[in-house]
């Protein structure tokens, strides 16, 4: 599993809320390329806790092996069958929820979880019974596990196919009621048959890979599917209404989604040629399922064999459960064994990575992003978030913060760029220290919108070679005042500038002021008049109050006119030594800054 580590974006609010818990810190592996970075990315990427084990509920039955594989890093709370008002309340004793299709994780459940719970793991494909919004504005990642049970769920849709056109459920039933009707279940053969696959994704493409090999004719419909990808299985893509027009089964295989809710209507069986038959593996909501009872009545559909319903289970008296030409099994899909055990290991690896801090390579509601990228942005997502803070401080207090400038100057194409970390954490930065709320990489830019805060972001596409992802970053704030006037750049915004050196990230530049320190600890920043001895008077005030420097640096637009003085400082000063600071006559204005 492609899997990369980002702790601090993917850390949650309880990590704040619950100071009780001690927490470990580790590093990632995608960092351990940057040894230098150490100290720093450690008091990023802390992560779980040391003494206290995460707590995973798991509330619908799951493969041994993915339990084993729960349970070397967390505490497994197997409870099965939970009303909602029960796993509203046990949630919020749980780090991480895993879930299948029977479980509703609603609103109400990420608001019970009271910002504990970090992860829901969808052990299988569909996420429709997971509100994601829900799960995004609560910072919440959502994994699935995608691949598993693919070849389960399209040796289903075979299985319901080959026995709907041979009436194989009904002619069982007869049977065992102590009847012959060899008359009655004359079926349909499928060889030279037309059959549409609906949504031609991984189950589909399985699905049309073996109706091939029972001799049909495959066409699909899916408007997102490259052509290639259906010639390469020597299947035609066509348009919804050829599609419906064609074929003589018709297989669904797409989400369902708001585009895809019940996308067989009245309207659309009165499209199909008479005696279609359906088969549905995906979701029942993508089928109105009374406008199917109709269709079945009227002829129109011979028959339908069907695995998933708009309602699990349906009620038993369903018209469209009782109907003779319907066939129906209770959402199996997805239920062999060799899908239940690959599906359970794929979920707790997802899961247990995601609570280590690792961006998931199945996350639903987070940008993907390779180990490799992760490893090369590390010191610059560092850099971004501490941009942002720097930035948001110097905002002098009353002034709303309501647009971000962020410039990305680089030598690489646009395309070679991902900026999705880098804006979470300008993000981050830039709302945490004026704010109670928490912002990770999962919603960053949710919380961003909601506190109506903009951000713009532009590229500068600089020569030469493009060894470093980044040259610089500039986090602009417009239409406030600076509680540092020197910080402000020509044109009126608060103005800082960062780059990384030798994998450390460097602020450069303040408003029109160019300096060079290290982001470590804090900062204090001065405008003085430009005279010697202005780093010892400084240097002095702060070694007699024990404040450690680390770094120190003077940028000036001329000699003797205004300089600007960026002192890192270990430890904080206390208000006595930053006021003796301030108190130098040649120091206009300071400020004291917490990177
Ligand atoms: N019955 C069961 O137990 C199982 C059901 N499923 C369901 O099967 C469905 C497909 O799963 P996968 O193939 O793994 O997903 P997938 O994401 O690989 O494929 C879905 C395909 O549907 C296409 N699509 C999206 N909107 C469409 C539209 N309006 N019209 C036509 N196509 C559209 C997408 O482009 C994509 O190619 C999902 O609904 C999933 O929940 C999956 C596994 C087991
Ligand atoms: O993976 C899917 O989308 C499925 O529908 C399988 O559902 P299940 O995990 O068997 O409840």
């Amino acid at each position: 599993m492609a899997a990369s580590s980002i702790s601090s974006l993917l850390s949650t609010p309880n990590l704040k809320k619950n100071p009780s818990l001690s927490w470990k810190v580790s590093m990632p592996s995608a960092f351990t390329s940057f040894p230098q970075q150490t100290r720093k990315l450690e008091k990023m990427f802390v992560v779980m806790a040391m003494d206290a084990k995460p707590t995973v509920l798991v509330a619908e039955k799951l493969g041994a092996a993915g339990l084993d594989l729960l349970k070397e890093f967390a505490n497994v709370d197997c409870s099965y069958n939970l009303t909602q008002e029960e796993l509203c309340t046990k949630i919020s004793l749980c780090d991480a929820l895993i879930v299948r299709s029977g479980t509703k994780v609603s609103r109400e459940v990420f608001e019970s979880s009271g910002g504990r719970l970090k992860v829901v793991g969808r052990a299988g494909v569909g996420i429709d019974n997971v509100d994601l919004s829900a799960a995004t504005e609560h910072g919440c990642l959502v994994v699935n596990a995608p691949t598993a049970n693919t070849v389960a769920a399209a040796e289903h849709g075979i299985a319901l196919l080959t026995s709907m056109a041979r009436n194989v459920a009904q002619a069982d039933a007869s049977v065992k009621a102590g009847k012959w009707l060899r008359n009655k279940y004359v079926g349909v053969s499928l060889v030279g048959k037309t059959l549409a696959v609906m949504g031609f994704g991984k189950v589909g493409s399985e699905v049309a890979r073996r109706a091939k090999g029972l001799g049909m004719h495959v066409i699909a419909h899916d408007p997102y599917a490259p052509a290639d990808r259906a010639r390469a299985v020597g299947v035609e893509l066509v348009s919804f209404d050829e599609a419906l027009a064609t074929a003589d089964f018709i297989s669904l295989h797409m989400p369902l989604t708001p585009a895809t809710s019940k996308v067989l209507n009245d309207e659309t069986f009165a499209k199909m040629k008479k005696g279609v038959r359906i088969i549905n593996v995906a979701r029942g909501g993508v089928i109105d399922e009374e406008a199917l009872v109709r269709a079945l009545n009227a002829g129109i559909v011979a028959q339908a064999a069907l695995d998933v319903f708009t309602v699990e289970p349906p009620s038993k008296d369903s018209p469209l459960i009782q109907h003779e030409n319907v066939t129906a099994t209770p959402h199996l899909g997805a239920s062999t064994m060799e899908a239940q055990e690959g599906v359970a290991i794929e979920i707790a690896e997802a899961v247990v990575g995601a609570l280590k801090g690792e961006l998931a390579a199945t996350a639903v509601n987070a940008p993907m992003v390779p180990a490799e990228v992760l490893s090369e942005l590390a010191p610059y997502v560092v850099l971004a978030e501490k941009l942002g803070r720097l930035a948001v401080q110097l905002v002098a207090g009353g002034s709303g913060v309501k647009s971000v400038k962020v410039t990305y100057a680089s030598a690489r194409a646009p395309d070679d760029l991902d900026t999705r970390l880098l804006r979470a954490m300008i993000i981050k930065g830039v709302i945490e220290p004026i704010s109670s709320v928490f912002v990770n990489l999962v919603n960053a830019d949710f919380t961003a919108k909601q506190r109506g805060l903009r951000i713009a972001e532009e590229r500068i596409l600089l020569d030469g070679s493009p060894e470093n992802p980044l040259e610089y970053i500039q986090v602009q704030i417009a239409n406030v005042e600076s509680k540092f006037a020197s910080a402000m750049s020509d044109s009126g915004e608060i103005k800082v500038e960062g780059m990384v050196k030798d994998g450390i990230p460097h602020f450069t530049k303040v408003g029109s002021f160019e300096v060079d320190v290290s982001m470590e600890g804090s900062l204090i920043l001065c405008r003085q008049v430009d005279q010697p001895g202005m780093i010892g008077t400084v240097g002095s005030i702060l070694g007699d109050s024990n404040v450690n420097v680390s770094f120190m640096s003077v940028g000036r637009v001329a000699p003797r006119k205004h300089a600007v003085m960026a002192i890192g400082v270990d430890d904080q000063p206390s208000k006595e030594t930053l006021k003796k600071i301030g108190d130098i006559p040649a120091i206009e204005e300071f400020v004291y800054l917490k990177l």
